[in-house]
């Protein structure tokens, strides 16, 4: 496939390594002194960029008819405004707060637990997200994600990084130097605590799981998840 890097910073050089390993094409490589770009020929774009230039790309592969693998994370209050636009525009979308195949499994995995621990309001819940120091969005994507589904099964209305606010759910943001990525859910009462966690060992992960769902995608139209390319949930 004939590949577009919307992001080539962190993520997209990994992704371009796992890209060239499974045979693709990297075609065009885009960062923050880009002045424009076309996206003639281009198979799938996947977008690894900033909060604030994501909407922008991903609208632009819309126009172009170009499927899009959208990884940056931070730009979600604009989700159901892109959803819209790619139904309208007919275009073809993917979005996931984490694409590392390990990741999907927890999501289940935190969905489940959840559901189970729904019976046992005695238990407090917390959340632990490590990531680098050069991480501009928090919590992290995958901490959203998270905590929406423990939301749906519980007292908590909402989440929060405020720890003084008991009512909502507190997610612990942490910014330690060369940390890819670590997520925690934790259910403590007086007699014990159970904990689920992931941690990432390094970006390759995220990558690889970015590149299959850019395999997947081809000749696809609509709105897929990492649900759809794994076949779960
Ligand atoms: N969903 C997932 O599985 C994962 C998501 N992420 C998310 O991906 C995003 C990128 O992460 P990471 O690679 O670590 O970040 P980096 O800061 O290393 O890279 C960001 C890249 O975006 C570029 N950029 C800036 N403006 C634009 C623009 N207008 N169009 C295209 N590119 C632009 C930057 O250019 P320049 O270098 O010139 O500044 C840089 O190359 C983050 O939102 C992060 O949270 C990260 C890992 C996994
Ligand atoms: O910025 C990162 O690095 C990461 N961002 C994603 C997120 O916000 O959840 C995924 C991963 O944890 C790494």
């Amino acid at each position: 496939m004939k590949i577009a890097l919307l992001g080539y910073g962190k993520m997209g050089k990994t992704i371009e390594k796992i890209a060239i390993e499974r045979h693709h094409d990297i075609v065009l490589k885009v960062d923050a002194d880009t002045q424009d770009y076309a996206l003639d020929g281009i198979d799938v774009a996947i977008d690894f960029s900033t909060p604030d230039a994501a909407v922008d790309n991903i609208l632009k592969c819309f126009g172009h008819n170009v499927p899009v693998i959208s990884g940056t994370t931070g730009w979600l209050q604009h989700y159901n405004e892109v959803l819209a636009l790619c139904k309208e525009r007919e275009g073809t979308f993917l979005y996931a707060s984490n694409f590392s195949l390990g990741v999907n499994i927890f999501f289940e995995l935190n969905k489940t637990l959840s559901k189970l621990m729904a019976m046992l309001p005695e238990y407090a819940i917390s959340m632990e997200e490590i990531h680098h120091t050069q991480k501009l969005d928090a919590p992290s994507g995958t901490a959203i994600s998270l905590a929406e589904d423990i939301i749906k099964n519980s007292k908590y209305g909402t989440w929060t990084l405020d720890a003084a606010k008991p009512k909502e759910l507190h997610i612990d943001a942490k910014r330690i130097e060369n940390v890819p990525g670590t997520h925690e859910v934790t259910y403590t009462s007086t007699v014990d605590t159970i904990s689920i966690k992931h941690t990432a060992h390094s970006r390759e992960g995220f990558a690889l799981g970015a590149v299959i769902a850019a395999e997947w995608i081809a000749g696809k139209k609509g709105v897929f998840s990492m649900k759809d390319v794994l076949n779960i949930g």
